[in-house]
């Protein structure tokens, strides 16, 4: 049970119901890691040696069992699309370019990504609750100008393509362009370091009004991170589509039987230097892949961890507390810091290396935690105190919280890494804009909607930007809905009380970086023992 400090904010019925579901949910992850064939693991040789193995899917990904990809082949007939071009994969799906048979889809595409899932039955529920949930939003409107709604994905359709061991879905959507990730190698790879100023600043305004309207309309997308940005790109065309044709001395021979007789490779890996960067003019991100998508009044406690470490918020890292649409933006700031400054803010390593410097195996998530919650507190200062005491119990090694500075390090790390182009100001906003995204409490943090008001992107706005956000400010609940919410909340803190009967009360301070607008339910909060 949660300590009623948590409960005070929730309701002591919903959070049994949380905890029931928190149960299912492990239950759940527990028999679909069972289902998965771990027999090759990651580290394994990549069965297609080329210096850009990486890129490219590896052979445990098809063969026999759940969660495997269809081996497709460029020009295969998928529904009423040709496959084209690869576009790129992920943990639970593979994505390709195609060509609607009939010319121009009945969206009038001339080109659609087919986003092929995985065949497991656990993965398909996620993906056809992805495509509903895309479906729905694409058709769903605020009626004051869906301020942000251009950055989110749209899908066309969806269909199933029967596979070796079931059923594949497949998820049609408009074909977009390169990942964010994809630019970071980028600039990488051309030695500027960072983004250019005004485009890592304009991406992060798409990124959070793309978030705002998602979360008006009732949903947490909870997978942010580069690979899950696409940059609009005008008449879009993936990689060169070279064929890597399998080796077979490193792949079982069992799993031979259904591969693909040569995996495609995908834009990440050939095209890097091809394209010129973004510019401030021509970026336009879409925040992409739905597959971790919740309801915001479900917060959830336990899924699948596949978004980067470093990005994580604390309640995501000490265990128990609910996962809220918060970690959005959370998520959406430590792009923020990259993209602006070319470094990570916080970078955890998710795999040893051996002496050579060479990847072994997959770091424990306990073993990551441990480090990457030291390194918050010495950027953002000392957690509150009831974060202190749910650190104990979380099973992380305790530190000497009398050696950590309230405020942290992150004006240093700012200064130091700032690009030559933002003035003292800017960084003065940059810092404020970042401690708001970063505050350690969950309740207390910044939402979408505040940030993309915040003075940092003055600079930026055009007169368009300027009219969408203030009619999206103007915008009031209706009579009746305004007045159920009213009593919806009343009925929270009444239940909330009953249940906190006989409890003990312990005062806690109050946050630091409070955002005024944020209605923060009670700092006095209650606690069972
Ligand atoms: N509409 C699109 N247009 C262009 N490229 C796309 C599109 N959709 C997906 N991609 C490419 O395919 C990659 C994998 O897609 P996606 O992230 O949806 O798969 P996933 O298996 O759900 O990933 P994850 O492991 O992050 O859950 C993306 O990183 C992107 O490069």
């Amino acid at each position: 049970m949660s300590t009623l400090e948590e409960e005070s904010c929730t309701g002591f019925a919903y959070a049994v119901r949380r905890q029931l579901r928190s149960l299912r949910e492990a239950a759940v992850e527990w028999r679909n890691n069972k289902e998965i064939d771990f027999s090759y693991s990651k580290c394994d040789p990549h069965p297609f040696p080329h210096p850009e193995s990486d890129r490219l899917e590896h052979c445990y990904k098809y063969g026999e069992g759940k969660g495997k990809f269809l081996p497709v082949l460029l020009n295969q007939q998928l529904g009423n699309y040709t496959v084209k071009a690869k576009l790129g994969h992920g943990n639970f799906a593979s994505v390709w370019q195609a060509e609607p048979t009939t010319g121009v889809s009945s969206h009038g595409h001339e080109s659609v990504a087919v986003k092929v899932c995985t065949n497991s039955k656990k993965d398909s529920k996620d993906d056809v609750a992805e495509a509903k949930i895309l479906l729905k939003l694409g058709k769903r409107s605020d009626g004051k100008g869906d301020f942000g709604k251009d950055h989110i994905i749209k899908v066309d359709e969806y269909f199933h393509v029967p596979g070796h061991f079931g059923d594949h879905f497949c998820i049609v959507s408009e074909a977009i362009g390169p990942s964010l990730d994809y630019y970071f190698n980028l600039v990488q790879k051309q030695g500027l370091g960072a983004f250019d100023y005004g485009v890592a600043k304009k991406v992060t305004f798409q990124l959070l009004s793309a978030t705002a309207w998602l979360h008006k309309a009732g949903y947490a997308h909870g997978d942010i991170h580069p690979h899950n940005i696409l940059m609009k790109e005008q008449g879009f065309q993936a990689g060169r589509n070279e064929k890597r044709y399998l080796e077979p001395k490193n792949t079982k021979a069992k799993d031979l039987k259904y591969m693909p007789p040569y995996l495609v490779s995908c834009i990440d890996g050939d095209d890097l230097g091809v394209r010129a960067p973004l510019t401030f003019e021509n970026c336009d991100a879409r925040l992409a892949d739905f597959g971790q998508t919740f309801k915001k009044s479900h917060p959830r406690r336990l899924y699948k961890m596949t978004t980067p470490k470093g990005n994580r918020s604390p309640e995501w890292v000490i265990k128990r507390l609910p996962i809220t649409e918060s970690i959005d933006v959370w998520a959406i700031a430590c792009i923020a810091y990259r993209m602006t400054t070319g470094k990570h803010l916080m970078f955890v390593e998710e795999r040893y290396t051996d002496a050579n410097g060479k990847y072994t195996q997959k770091r424990t998530k306990a073993d990551i935690n441990i480090d990457h919650m030291p390194m918050m507190v010495g950027l953002l200062g000392t957690p509150p105190s009831w974060l202190i005491k749910r650190w104990s119990s979380s099973g992380l090694p305790q530190l000497d919280w009398d050696s950590v500075r309230a405020e942290g390090t992150l004006h240093e790390r700012i200064q130091q890494d700032r690009p030559a182009s933002m003035s003292d100001a800017e960084a003065v906003l940059f810092e404020d804009f970042l401690r708001k995204a970063f505050a350690w409490d969950y309740r207390h943090r910044a939402t979408a909607k505040d940030l993309v008001q915040h003075e940092w992107f003055q600079s930026i706005l055009t007169k368009e930007d300027r009219a969408a956000m203030e009619a999206m400010l103007a915008h009031r609940d209706s009579k009746l809905k305004a007045a159920f919410k009213r009593g919806f909340k009343k009925l929270r803190f009444l239940s909330a009380r009953i249940g906190a009967l006989g409890a003990k009360k312990v005062e806690f301070p109050a946050e630091p970086f409070v955002v005024e607008k944020i209605p923060v339910p009670t700092i006095e909060v209650l606690r069972l023992d």
